[in-house]
């Protein structure tokens, strides 16, 4: 019968987030996970390891793809992972294949779903305020769930997909709701990426230290603009102003995530490139377009610009 059919999702970049979540959908689906070789060695020969929030153990059974030519041929969904300095590569890399079908993106940052919107009709945009991070090959922890995860539909009429997508999302154990405007949630997720995430890196700290009386402006600087350029792009924030926003993000969001490293400050300490340009430096750059000042974004991404492309400074 159809509806007892696994569905086959196929997870495009998995690191950090992918794997993650690629150990906690294979209980409800057939999981394949686009990883890079050093991970899908060690998960092909014990499977990926989970600890934290989202469970402990190791979950065998989940297969490995190196590339468009080992994926399955009958995918029903595919997340992309990767990061979003990664999203147009591997669009390129898996396009015959995702054409027509939907694609929901979990990244951080503004601007994937417009890229994946050029290869495929049905495009979900997402949300997780969960901390993940890769502790070897195949070797994944979840910590500090903020909040659900949250599904809308990005582009295309794909209202059927999302609801199964979510339906397995949920009965995999993964705390998930609809959210029927997903561009606000997206800048409303982006808030606190952009506030917390170049601040830890730089300074090689955990979340708690945005909320440091010495850092505590800067913060809501960088917030304060956002706010200025989300309503200079009709963007409508789920916080009516920067003040509520910066009330919840030092009362929830970084009490939550206070012990923990955001994705940036892996980024910068393993000598990858970060997401600066869909955050802060995204910010700055639309700032620009609307005649409104920027200076802590633009601040900010210079600084992590240079520590980018400055090995001796991280
Ligand atoms: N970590 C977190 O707590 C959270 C992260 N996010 C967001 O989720 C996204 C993913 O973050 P995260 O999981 O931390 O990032 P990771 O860097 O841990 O994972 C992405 C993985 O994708 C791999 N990759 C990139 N391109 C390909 C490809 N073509 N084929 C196979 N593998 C590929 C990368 O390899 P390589 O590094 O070698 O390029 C990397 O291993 C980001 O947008 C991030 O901002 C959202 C919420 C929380
Ligand atoms: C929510 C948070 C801060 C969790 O780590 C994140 O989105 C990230 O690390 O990029």
């Amino acid at each position: 019968m159809e509806s007892l059919k696994r569905p086959v999702i196929l997870i495009l970049g998995a690191g950090a987030v992918g794997l993650s979540l690629a150990g906690k959908l294979e209980s409800v689906a057939t999981v394949y996970a686009a990883c890079r070789p050093v991970h899908a060695g060690a998960i092909r020969e014990r499977g990926v390891v989970m600890d934290g929030v989202w469970g402990n153990g190791t979950v065998e059974g989940i297969g490995c793809v190196a590339g468009s030519e080992e994926a399955p041929p009958a995918v029903d969904f595919f997340i992309i992972t990767a990061k979003g300095t990664d999203t147009r590569a591997i669009c390129e890399e898996y396009a015959a294949l995702i054409r027509g079908r939907p694609v929901a993106s979990l990244q951080n940052g503004i601007g994937n779903e417009e890229v994946i919107a050029r290869y495929t009709g049905t495009v979900i945009g997402g949300t997780v305020t969960t901390n993940f991070s890769v502790l070897g090959p195949g070797h994944v922890r979840v910590l500090s769930e903020s909040a659900p995860m949250r599904l809308g539909i990005w582009s295309g009429g794909g209202g059927d997909a999302l609801n199964r997508l979510i339906g397995i999302i949920q009965s995999a154990g993964i705390p998930v709701e609809a959210n029927n405007d997903i561009r606000s949630e997206k800048w409303g997720k982006a808030l606190l990426n952009i506030a917390v995430n170049p601040i830890c890196a730089l300074l090689r700290s955990p979340v708690r230290v945005a909320a440091d009386a010495g850092i505590r402006e800067t913060v809501a600087g960088l917030i304060r603009e956002t706010f200025a350029v989300a309503g200079a792009e009709g963007i409508r924030l789920p916080w009516a102003t920067a003040d509520d926003y910066l009330d919840y993000l030092f009362s929830v969001q970084v009490p939550d995530f206070a012990e923990v490293y955001p994705s940036m400050y892996y980024d910068l300490r393993q000598g990858r490139r970060t997401e600066i340009d869909l955050l802060n430096g995204y910010i700055a750059c639309l700032g620009e377009r609307h005649g409104i000042e920027t200076p802590h974004n633009r601040c900010i991404a210079g600084l992590v610009r240079y520590a980018e492309a400055h090995p001796e400074t991280r």
